[in-house]
């Protein structure tokens, strides 16, 4: 495939972000970088240099006319980002230039980078496996310190290399079998259905452990989100605000203050928290203030923990009691907070509230907000970043059919039905474990995979 893909478009994007910095860096990938590039140029030792080198010049349009001083990274195939020719230009960092010299090289014949697509590039070129493609995508995007860590340690090829030592242990044992069977008829056992069993057993335990890390990986990975939700007026905002230790949100004592969500990001433990604000919810015949308190309702299942607020000086009421209802599908991961203990605390609402932790605050004074951060840092518990974490949604569906059918060849094994039978669920493992690599793969996967890339990677 390598040739082909080598010989497609010449393809150019911004790889840096486009506001804010002093320089912006565009990569130009393909057939034609160089040639274009020293055709505008002004640095003649550019287009006869024959390895990987930077070169400080000017880039002129068609028209001869300066579009900025520039420096130019030149990266000889196949020693470059994508394994094709590469040219990446250093210019200042106004989105103008930057346009300019872009539009410069789609009216010379490239095209633009689809989201991913250099990085589509490098995997097709065998310089990268899939698994550290995607660590690239989370190394981009990960919210804690930790995931960083592990994305880092994918992209070395970490996990690849444990994948690779897995599927040689399987592929051992395969040909064990198969010798076992061309042997049947002389009565010689090559391998011990004991051993095929322990080696299955090894395995099982591997990826296990990877399966387990699923969750932590992905809460490492995003972030943490907690919602913050009660009837109106409880001090929901005045909570966010304690929390973020900023006046960020409008507090007052007029009930249905807040709109519409308001979020806010703070790192605990190095683990990126985003907390959400959110409208005071109440039983109304209201549509704006019903669509509101969908939207609210809807973000029960999609965060990670939710504070349901009240006010712990007051008897419970019903709109209480409306809440605590709709919250019963998401128990395990609501914590109850009693707000404004500085006036009162009626030890009656506590029958109401079941086993969930109850926590005790007085958000105005800012007395005990320390409780739910430390509910927080209960979530991130305690990785072990030297061992691979699974954050990716496709590995880990891999992984499980990987268990599967792992199950299944114990089962065969275990009810003697034949080797070949064995081999022949041991072989699927092998070629499971070779899609999350990327050995095996086909057009679509790839396309799906590169797509959720952001643009320039
Ligand atoms: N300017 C720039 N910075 C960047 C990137 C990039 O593409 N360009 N990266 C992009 O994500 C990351 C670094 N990753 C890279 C990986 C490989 C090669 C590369 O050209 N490797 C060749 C040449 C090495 C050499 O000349 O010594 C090779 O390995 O053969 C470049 C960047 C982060 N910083
Ligand atoms: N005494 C006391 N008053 C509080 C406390 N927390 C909040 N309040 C007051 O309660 C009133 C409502 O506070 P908000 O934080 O705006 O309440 P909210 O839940 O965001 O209200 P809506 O946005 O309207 O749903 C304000 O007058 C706050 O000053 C507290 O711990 N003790
Ligand atoms: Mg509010």
């Amino acid at each position: 495939m390598n040739e082909d893909y080598l010989s497609k478009d010449t393809i150019i994007a911004p790889i840096s972000g486009l506001s804010g910095g002093s320089v912006h860096l565009i990569r130009i990938s393909g057939t034609k970088a160089v040639e274009i590039t020293s055709r505008f140029f002004s640095n003649s030792r550019f287009s006869r240099a024959e390895k990987n080198r930077f070169f400080y010049g000017q880039l002129v349009n068609e028209q001869n006319e300066p579009l900025d001083d520039v420096i130019v990274l030149l990266y000889r195939k196949p020693h470059s980002y994508t394994g094709e020719d590469v040219v990446e230009i250093s210019c200042h960092g106004n989105i103008l230039i930057t346009e300019q010299i872009i539009e410069l090289y789609l009216r010379q014949g490239c095209r633009l980078a689809q989201p991913g697509e250099f990085t589509k590039r490098a995997f097709m070129n065998g310089r990268i496996d899939l698994v550290q493609a995607e660590s690239i995508a989370s190394l981009i995007s990960a919210r804690s310190e930790k995931a960083l860590k592990n994305a880092i340690q994918q992209l070395e090829g970490k996990f690849s290399l444990e994948i690779k030592e897995i599927k040689q242990d399987l592929i051992q044992s395969i040909s064990l079998l198969e010798l076992n069977l061309d042997f049947a008829e002389e009565d010689i056992e090559v391998i011990e259905d004991q051993q095929v069993l322990k080696l299955i057993d090894k395995i099982m335990n591997k990826i296990e452990r990877y399966l387990n890390s699923y969750q932590q990986g992905k809460l490492l990975l995003n972030g943490v989100q907690v919602l913050i939700t009660g009837k109106p007026n409880v001090g929901k905002s005045s909570l966010m605000n304690a929390l973020l230790e900023k006046d960020r949100v409008l507090v007052s004592d007029i009930p249905g203050t807040t709109r519409d969500f308001v979020h806010d990001e703070i790192y605990l433990e190095n683990v990126l928290v985003k907390f959400i604000d959110t409208a005071g919810i109440r039983i109304s015949d209201d549509k704006l203030e019903k669509e509101g308190i969908k939207r609210a309702e809807k973000l029960f299942s999609d965060v990670d923990l939710i504070l349901f607020l009240f006010d712990a000086s007051q008897p419970l009421d019903d709109e209480d009691f409306y809440l605590i209802k709709k919250l019963k599908d998401f128990k395990e991961k609501v914590i109850f907070v009693g707000n404004k203990i500085d006036l009162n605390f009626l030890e009656e609402n506590k029958q109401y509230l079941g086993e969930r932790p109850l926590l005790k605050i007085s958000a105005k004074n800012r007395t005990n907000i320390e409780s739910i951060k430390n509910q927080i840092k209960k979530i991130i518990q305690k990785t072990d970043t030297q061992q691979v974490i699974i954050s990716n949604e496709r590995q880990y569906g891999l992984l499980k059919k990987a268990r599967e059918e792992l199950k299944r060849a114990k089962n065969t094994l275990t009810q003697k039905t034949g080797h070949e039978f064995v081999a022949m669920e041991l072989r699927e493992v092998v070629d499971l474990l070779s899609e999350i690599t990327g050995e095996i793969t086909n057009e679509d996967i790839l396309n799906n995979i590169f797509a959720n890339f952001c643009i320039g990677k």
